[in-house]
């Protein structure tokens, strides 16, 4: 039996994170994390880019045009849509999932879903270095996982 694994070290490796504006003392915190978790695997800052975007709603077309160039073994997409009144919480998280998850699978390169989707800023604070730790961490270490599982099958997509 062959079991396929993707290993949590990075040697030689390039990442681009992509990071939402909005709600930036959220963002800033889960960007932190992924730096952290990048480099605790090894990843070096010279082989780190980061683009902010706005909001939540523009990482899919930057994580696009990222994932174009074949510079990047795989792309952290990092933000906090946070509900708030009426159904703009729905169409934002709901078309950022979307596009990223469908910009991965078109251009067949991991594009990590680090994206809070919370009801409200406590949750969002509890996920981004404090209670429930930070998922910009597990995104890296994520990326890490799945670049290492996928060179496994190269050059199909
Ligand atoms: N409300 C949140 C937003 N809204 C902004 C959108 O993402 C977008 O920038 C705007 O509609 C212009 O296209 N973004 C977040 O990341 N988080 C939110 O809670
Ligand atoms: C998630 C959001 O878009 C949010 O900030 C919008 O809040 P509201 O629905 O109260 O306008």
């Amino acid at each position: 039996m062959k079991v396929y694994e993707g290993k949590l070290i990075s040697k030689g490796k390039k990442y681009g994170i992509i990071v939402g504006r909005f709600n930036e003392f959220i963002g800033s915190k889960l960007l932190s994390g992924a730096i952290d978790g990048l480099k605790r695997h090894g990843v070096q800052e010279d082989e780190i880019e980061i683009a902010w975007v706005p909001g939540a709603f523009e990482i899919p077309l930057v994580a696009k045009k990222m994932a174009a160039t074949k510079k990047y073994d795989a792309v952290i997409c990092l933000g906090a849509v946070i509900r708030g009144s009426t159904s703009h919480y729905d169409l934002v998280a709901g078309e950022a999932t979307k596009g990223i998850a469908h910009t991965s699978l078109e251009i067949g390169l991991p594009i990590i879903f680090g994206i809070l989707t919370t009801e409200n800023i406590e949750q969002a604070i509890e996920r981004a270095g404090t209670k429930s730790g930070n998922k910009g961490y597990d995104a890296a270490t994520t990326a890490i996982e799945m670049v290492n599982l996928c060179e496994q099958w190269p050059n199909n997509g």
